[in-house]
């Protein structure tokens, strides 16, 4: 008897902020007739990802009690053999990391873990590169590196951001890391979504090129230096005190805020206001009504460097309307 054919697993990565959930709300609106079942994993505790996927048919598992990349053995592998056992009611699975996940270990678990190895395969690992931060980011971080070695596919993303020469410099360095991936340009991760899907691209060969030690070794290294602290209000958050705060924060501290995201209810504002951050750069929007049952509460989440948990805490509380 022929084997069962495999499901195909596309593993996105990138930096923090690179455009990864962008490209995966492409993935999940765009009519191409494929069933989807996405795992995201998030880096802090409240997970807030989820709430800026769009609404989808998909089902969308979250993990979010640790890195993805420290817990495969554990979570990875329930959420996926819990998904085998609805075949057919999905064609192909997308696991979108943290940004700060080491994309090996992920990997990896699709060779090295014999249930899982003979229901899916690795279709390929997909890399949003953030054009303007990428340089900085590879100075300093070991995964930024890594994300882009392992990549099949590299989307060189957020294009408007530098100039013709900048692109250059950034080109150049994601060619000398990786010359192999195929290297598409893009804004908003604009690309079709036949050069990232379902490709068969993933090649074991040129992986244990890079790390020999690929499906062996288990352990790695984290930035420890990296924490996410989350900030919760009940209260509504006054809009003409929160962002001036948030600007004065990204102004005096962007080199350190590696991403921010929050969901804020506004007095009087029916609509949810989401708020995106990366270094200095914010964006901000109304998102979508809130539904009559959500709780209006508000939510923040900073990834970064030497974040101090009590001043970010009083000082979005300070922006909270006061009980009468
Ligand atoms: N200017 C510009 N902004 C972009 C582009 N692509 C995405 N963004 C914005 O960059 C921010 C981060 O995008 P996301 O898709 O959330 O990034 P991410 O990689 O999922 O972020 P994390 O999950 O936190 O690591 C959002 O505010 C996006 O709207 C682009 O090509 N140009």
């Amino acid at each position: 008897m022929a084997a069962e054919p495999t499901i195909p697993v596309t593993v996105l990565t990138g930096y923090l902020g690179a455009g990864k959930t962008t490209l995966l709300n492409r993935i999940l609106s765009e009519n191409h007739g494929r069933r989807y079942a996405v795992i995201v994993n998030e880096f802090g505790e409240i997970g807030i990802d989820n709430d800026l996927i769009v609404d989808a048919d998909e089902e969308v598992f979250e993990m979010n009690n640790g890195c993805i990349c420290c817990t495969v053995r554990g979570d990875l592998i329930r959420i996926i053999e819990g998904l085998m056992k609805r075949k057919g009611t999905f064609d192909a699975i997308v696991i979108e990391t943290t940004g700060l996940a080491d994309p090996a270990p992920v990997a990896q678990t699709f060779f090295v873990d014999d249930d899982v190895r003979a229901r899916a395969s690795l279709d390929a690992i997909v890399t949003v590169v953030d054009a303007r931060h990428i340089l900085q980011r590879l100075e300093d971080s070991h995964e930024a590196e890594e994300q882009i070695a392992f990549a099949d596919v590299i989307l060189l993303n957020k294009i408007d951001l530098v100039d013709a020469q900048e692109l250059e410099r950034v080109r150049q360095r994601i060619r000398a890391i990786n010359a192999q991936a195929r290297l598409h340009e893009t804004q908003n991760c604009v690309v079709p979504l036949e050069e990232v899907l379902e490709r068969g691209a993933f090649d074991l060969d040129r992986i244990l090129e890079i790390e020999p030690n690929f499906l062996s070794e288990d352990d790695h290294e984290h930035d420890d230096a990296i924490t996410s602290v989350s900030l919760r209000s009940e209260a509504a958050i006054r809009p003409e005190l929160f962002m001036p705060w948030l600007r004065m924060l990204t102004t005096n501290q962007g080199q350190d805020i590696l991403r921010l995201k929050g969901v804020l209810a506004f007095p009087d504002e029916e609509q949810r206001y989401v708020v995106q951050g990366v270094h200095m750069l914010l964006d901000g929007d109304h998102q979508r009504a809130w539904k009559p049952e959500e709780p209006r509460t508000s939510r923040m989440v900073f990834i970064g460097r030497n974040l101090d948990p009590a001043t970010l805490q009083q000082g979005f509380e300070a922006c909270a309307v006061r009980a009468a």
